[in-house]
């Protein structure tokens, strides 16, 4: 083959990866598949290095500055890292070493390679000033204000002992409970879910809006220092000074002498690191001593003295024998494919999860169809794409059910939802299981010395349909059931006598009702503080508690307007459950916004938008979620949304900033 040609060829493909990659967010190839052909262009430049080209993607850092952020210049530029997969080049890469320290001794620090996106953050005086992103490694683009969103990043540290001027390097992340919780509330809007966390930590840090960002919850691992002037000898040195000062630093690292010290320390991780709050595809090597790391130096594109191990590709390619939708305890339907079973990333996988009809479509699954599954984050791995040229002629296309395939009743998609669900929500056996299984676990009702098991058990001897159900077990009913000795009868019967000590809160949590999770009830009960009350509120006084929107409110009207749900509540109070409780009432400050109605929108220097929000209510007034031309005022802070300033000023609402708001109320 011409070798130019496919240099030429293989650079065009590279390109429009990173463009997607880094300007867009996307995957359009698995990160191996994305690595093999950068290999095959590094080894074909090493053959031929008269083709090489001086701004080929084998020099430069893949990502680039964009126009919506100031960009800044680093003082240190933001590199990439080498690959390797396997042993030998690891091998390969201590022998360089080990040339280029002259036969000096040396360690290495093992780290996890996280996967989020590289920031730099800029202290001065022990103040942080700057939180850029990598950009196109020389320089990058200014998110200080979404980086202050990283809860726990300190923003300030004792500066005595450091020098004046320093920068941390981290990896800005979003938690997968994060990522889950967006990609819940995506479906529920009928939006496309997000591929993997890194592409939606890296969108979100990018993002105009700090307030959305910050309501994501996004996190951050420190993992190198630079100063031009260094107070510490070794990089180990300075993890554990910044962990000291309360740095978020992973206590994941490791000292290693040895390539076999660092081979047991990837074994020791390969499958602990699913345990993790976090992706991670790799671990990275690096040097110990910061004067051998100087020593050794830079390619155009990575350091000499570090170096990232990847896991292996986590990709498997098999046939889809079928698709089953299983019901959920809110109902929702989702479509799960079976697979023939298939070794992927150290376990045997027999199912994947499709999402919902959206992903079904987008898939364009059809019967007997040969899918990659990879694994992601996630436990469930999932089906990415459909091999197509093995598809079989004929092959008829899966179509999604318009009944429950539980119960039988007509299937629901609301406007603009990406899900199914069935409506049947307290008779249908698989949502009353779920919502039991709900009800008794530890941040609900938390009745221990029931499982799973013991649910499915009880429900199918039509001993328990329903949390209320509970409450009337006599150990006459339990006595003789095969597994269940004296013992544990009275251990069940005891936990479940415990459980009427429970808090409403968590009670309400139990409930399971759709969109009410434990932040939720607990800002219901503060605000409510009784059964009672929460049952007579109206949509708008539900809409008026902080964090409670539209969607929430409206499934709570449908749950206290449904007969058999007023039913089971009668019976769990009857039961003596919890259903009051003081957890803090608004003490109000003045009356001074009384009548008005405010939107906020953007990042406060003085406040969270929470507090914000207590400040209106606590003062008399009114929060509103959307603009309309009732609206009094728009409290406008940085960063906020373009589109709503500009439909605020088309009607002509009152944009007021902090301080004037402040005025407002002092
Ligand atoms: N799928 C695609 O289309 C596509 C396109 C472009 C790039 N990529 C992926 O991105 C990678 C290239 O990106 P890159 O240039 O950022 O290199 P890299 O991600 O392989 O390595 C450098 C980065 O590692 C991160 N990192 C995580 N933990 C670290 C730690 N403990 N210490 C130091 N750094 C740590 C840092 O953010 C650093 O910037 C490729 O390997 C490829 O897998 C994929
Ligand atoms: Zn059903």
């Amino acid at each position: 083959m011409d070798v130019r040609k496919r240099m030429d060829e293989l650079i065009a493909l590279i390109n429009t990866y990173n463009q997607a990659y880094y300007q867009e967010h996307k995957s359009l190839i698995s990160d191996h598949a994305f690595d093999l052909l950068l290999n095959e262009l590094i080894q074909l430049e090493a053959e031929n290095p008269l083709f090489a080209l001086p701004d080929s993607p084998t020099q430069r850092v893949g990502g680039s500055i964009t126009k919506t952020f100031q960009s800044v210049t680093h003082q240190f530029p933001m590199l990439s890292l080498g690959n390797t997969y396997n042993e030998k080049d690891l091998r390969d890469f201590d022998e360089r070493v080990q040339k280029g320290l002259e036969g000096e001794p040396y360690e290495y620090i093992c780290e996890l390679k996280f996967d989020g996106v590289a920031l730099s953050f800029w202290f001065e005086n022990g103040i942080l000033q700057k939180g850029v992103t990598r950009g196109d490694g020389t320089r990058g683009d200014d998110i200080t204000n979404n980086v202050k969103t990283i809860r726990s990043l300190p923003l300030k540290i004792n500066s005595k002992n450091l020098p004046q001027s320093f920068e941390l390097r981290g990896e800005g992340y979003m938690p997968l409970s994060s990522f889950e919780s967006l990609n819940e509330e995506k479906s529920a809007k009928g939006e496309p879910p997000l591929a993997n966390p890194r592409n939606a930590a890296s969108g979100t840090f990018k993002m105009q809006d700090s307030a959305e960002v910050a309501r994501r919850k996004m996190e951050c691992f420190i993992y190198s220092f630079l100063s031009n002037d260094n107070p510490f000898q070794t990089h180990s040195e300075s993890l554990e000074y910044f962990k000291e000062a309360g740095f978020p630093i992973s206590q994941t690292w490791k000292k290693c002498s040895t390539i076999d010290e660092i081979l047991s320390y990837i074994d020791f991780w390969a499958d602990r690191r699913n345990e993790l709050p976090l992706n991670t595809d790799g671990i990275v090597i690096k040097i110990n001593d910061f004067s051998q790391q100087e020593r050794l130096g830079f390619t155009a594109k990575s350091p000499r003295w570090a170096i990232a191990f990847k896991y292996p590709s986590e990709i498997a390619h098999t046939s889809l024998e079928s698709i089953s939708y299983q019901v959920g305890r809110t109902g929702n339907v989702t479509p799960v494919a079976n697979l023939k079973p298939v070794y992927l990333a150290g376990t045997m996988v027999k199912r994947a999860s499709v999402h919902n009809a959206n992903e079904m479509d987008r898939l364009d699954l059809h019967e007997g169809d040969w899918v990659f599954v990879e694994k992601g984050g996630e436990i469930i791995p999932k089906i990415t794409g459909v091999d197509l040229q093995k598809r079989k002629d004929g092959a008829l296309k899966f179509q999604f059910p318009q009944n429950c395939p539980d119960c039988g009743s007509e299937l629901i998609r609301l406007e603009g939802e990406a899900n199914h669900y069935c409506p049947n929500d307290t008779k249908c056996p698989p949502q009353q299981k779920g919502k039991l299984e709900h009800f008794i676990q530890r941040k609900a009702l938390n009745i221990e010395n029931i499982g799973s098991e013991t649910i499915e058990l009880f429900y199918s001897l039509g001993l328990v349909r329903n949390p209320a159900d509970l409450y009337d077990l006599k150990a006459e009913n339990l006595v003789g059931l095969e597994g269940f000795q004296q013992k544990s009868i009275q251990n069940i019967l005891s936990s479940i006598e415990k459980s009427k000590q429970i808090p409403f809160r968590q009670v309400l949590f139990g409930l399971g009702i759709r969109h009410v999770g434990a932040t939720i009830a607990e800002k219901l009960v503060q605000v409510f503080h009784s059964l009672e009350k929460l049952k007579e509120a109206s949509f708008e006084q539900l809409v008026e508690v902080p964090e409670i929107g539209e969607r929430i409110a409206q499934s709570l009207i449908d749950y206290f307007g449904n007969e058999d749900n007023i039913k089971l509540l009668e019976r769990l109070q009857e039961a003596k459950l919890q259903f009051e409780e003081e957890i803090k009432e608004i003490v109000y400050e003045s009356k001074a916004l009384e009548g008005k109605s405010f939107v906020i929108s953007g990042v406060f220097k003085n406040f969270e938008r929470d507090d914000l929000k207590s400040k209106i209510i606590s003062n008399g007034g009114k929060v509103l979620s959307s603009i309309s031309s009732k609206l009094d005022f728009l409290v406008a802070g940085e960063n906020m949304g373009p589109a709503k300033l500009e439909k605020a000023q088309s009607l002509n609402i009152k944009i007021i900033n902090e301080d004037e708001f402040l005025s407002l109320i002092s």
